[in-house]
């Protein structure tokens, strides 16, 4: 069921609800003097629910609705959710203002008690208030175990090996191409799962097909389904709390997700601790836990439950970084030309690439499968990643903040303990930023080789690349990982793949038609992608594979047992 729909209720509950809301509203308004601030312009609602139905409305296609309320509304709006009100933050001058220079009072979670305190039981990074001495440990331990320069290399190993399993699997596959190639976005999951398992467990996901990448889809649902304003009324009405269990579904709920997460990480962990003390295991970020060589001053328990939450952060997110970027060289064939002849097809020799320096005609990498190393030489894979990232955010509607005070922008007031979101698709949607946005045009960043974190860095937010990875104090600690991730997908992709529209399909085709409410602004899994491995790769690809297979030491399986 995607997020949306899911506010769907019964007729007797909205009534109910209704007025509940009605009587909060009164309370709001009068406990925070609402009618004496110049609050920001909201676009035209319904009474009570606001805008509650134009979003339900608008589903996968919420991305256009939040791009053109942005155009219609200025740099800072009001969006009304039934009771709540979130602050949208539409202009990278207003994040800069917003987010940027009052990082200190906006970086705190919105009051999101039912993620916080029975589905995550204040163990999850994503949800914590930044305040919370547990958020600083994770935000430590993420950049010393997973991100410092030392261990962003333990990386490689696995997403070379995935990459080019998923690679081979599609040489190897009688159906590629065809109109039964219909499992590409599952098998692009597998790979990116099991990328990020291996890493951070030192478990693998061997077979698309898996329990273990199904029930970490559903507990990452869960947690995320938290964070949707007011989809828990008990977030709202705070006094629900008070009732005893036996009347809390949600909290029931809550407990038993947290402690199947629990039970589901504990045996992981069981499984990765005894290849560990028999030498079988792979340096991972549990096994350095283990050996205490980090020190990272969490209990196993807790390392095992926070690898799952970054398993969680990390995996879609580069899912759907692919996932576009193929949907963008299909949409684009002349850009997949372009890129593919940059990156490099057959040329082997020195004399080859002295003829590609000469001409500039050829390719700068020849018959090996391209490594992360290469993004240096073609800063046009950079320029890729930005374009990709700036049109189809994968977390769009990115994360709430709270702010703790009254801030001013533009003669408005968005009032202290509201809840605050950067509109990620405007932004990278603004004219002015982006002449054309709606074309894909890796070329309009020629010059740019900023990597992300460093454009993330600018002081002038102005001049950042794009919003992809949030603002502010809580922006993605993951974002080199992702960056290494996305390249050498991208890289890797190009060289070995003919990308298509599957045979059968009428064209043109437009992306929006693939939506899914539960991915708002990308396409989903029905969007009808083709990849074949391109002739004189196929051999290649092969014996890379081959090679590879018997030196491969990672024993373990994150479906151990399941
Ligand atoms: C293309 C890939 C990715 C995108 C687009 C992305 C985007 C984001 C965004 C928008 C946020 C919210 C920031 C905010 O609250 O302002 C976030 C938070 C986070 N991301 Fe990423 N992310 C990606 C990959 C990763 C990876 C690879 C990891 C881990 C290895 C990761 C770990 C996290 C964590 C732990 C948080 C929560 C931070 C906090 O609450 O303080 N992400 N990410």
């Amino acid at each position: 069921m995607g997020f949306f729909t899911q506010y769907m209720v019964s007729s007797k509950i909205v009534v109910w609800g209704l007025t509940m809301l009605g009587v909060f509203f009164l309370f709001q308004l009068v406990s925070a003097k609402l009618w004496k601030k110049n609050l920001p312009p909201s676009p035209k609602g319904y009474p009570l629910v606001g805008n509650l139905p134009e979003i339900v409305k608008a589903g996968g296609l919420f991305y256009k609705t939040m791009t053109r309320w942005a155009q219609e509304h200025g740099e800072v709006m009001r969006l009304v959710l039934g009771p709540n009100s979130e602050y949208i933050i539409n202009s990278d001058r207003a994040c800069q203002a917003v987010f940027t220079a009052n990082s200190a009072a906006t970086s705190e979670r919105p009051f999101w008690h039912v993620g916080q305190k029975y589905f995550t039981n204040y163990q999850s990074m994503d949800l914590l208030d930044a305040s919370n001495p547990r958020w600083k440990l994770q935000r430590k331990v993420t950049l010393q175990n997973l991100t410092s320069a030392q261990r962003l290399d333990n990386l490689f190993p696995f997403l070379y090996h995935e990459t080019l399993k998923f690679i081979h699997e599609i040489a190897v596959d009688p159906d590629a191409g065809t109109e039964r190639q219909t499992q590409l976005f599952q098998s692009l999951g597998r790979y990116v799962y099991s990328t990020f398992t291996s890493q951070l467990f030192g478990l693998e996901i061997p077979k698309t097909k898996s329990k273990a990448s199904e029930y970490i889809w559903a507990s990452g649902i869960d947690e995320i389904t938290t964070t949707i304003s007011g989809f828990y009324l008990a977030d709202i009405f705070t006094w629900l709390d008070y009732l005893p269990l036996g009347l809390k579904p949600w909290a029931k709920k809550g407990i038993s997700r947290f402690n199947a997460d629990v039970d589901f990480v504990e045996s992981r962990m069981a499984h990765a601790k005894d290849l560990f003390d028999r030498g079988e295991a792979a340096d991972s970020f549990l096994t350095r836990i283990f050996s205490d060589m980090d020190k990272a001053g969490m209990t196993h328990s807790e390392a095992a439950y926070f690898a799952l939450k970054l398993v969680v952060a990390a995996s879609d997110t580069s899912r759907i970084s692919s996932w576009v970027f193929l949907e963008q060289m299909v949409m684009n064939p002349e850009i997949q030309a372009k890129a593919r002849k940059i990156i490099g097809t057959s040329l082997t020799t020195r004399f080859a690439k002295f003829l590609w320096l000469l001409t500039g005609l050829d390719e700068a990498v020849g018959d090996r499968l391209p490594v992360w190393e290469d993004v240096e030489r073609i800063p046009y894979v950079r320029y890729l990643m930005k374009e990709t990232w700036r049109m189809r955010p994968p977390v769009g509607n990115g994360l709430g903040h709270r702010t703790k005070i009254d801030i001013n922008y533009n003669g408005y007031v968005i009032p202290a303990n509201s809840t605050i979101r950067p509109n990620i698709w405007a932004i990278g949607r603004d004219h002015e930023r982006h002449p054309d946005p709606d074309v894909f045009k890796p070329e309009r960043w020629e010059g740019d080789v900023s990597t992300s974190q460093e454009s993330g860095n600018y002081a002038d937010n102005t001049k950042r690349d794009h919003f992809a990875f949030g603002v502010g104090r809580r922006f993605c600690p993951g974002v080199q990982v992702a960056d290494r991730s996305f390249a050498v997908a991208i890289m890797r992709f190009l060289w070995s793949f003919d990308m298509g529209i599957r045979p059968g399909v009428k064209l043109p085709i437009n992306p929006d038609d693939y939506m899914e409410s539960a991915l708002p602004g990308i396409p989903g899994s029905r969007f009808p992608l083709s990849l074949m491995v391109r002739e004189n790769r196929k051999d290649l690809i092969i014996k890379a594979w081959e090679a590879e297979m018997p030196n491969w030491k990672l024993k373990g399986s994150m479906d151990y047992g399941l």
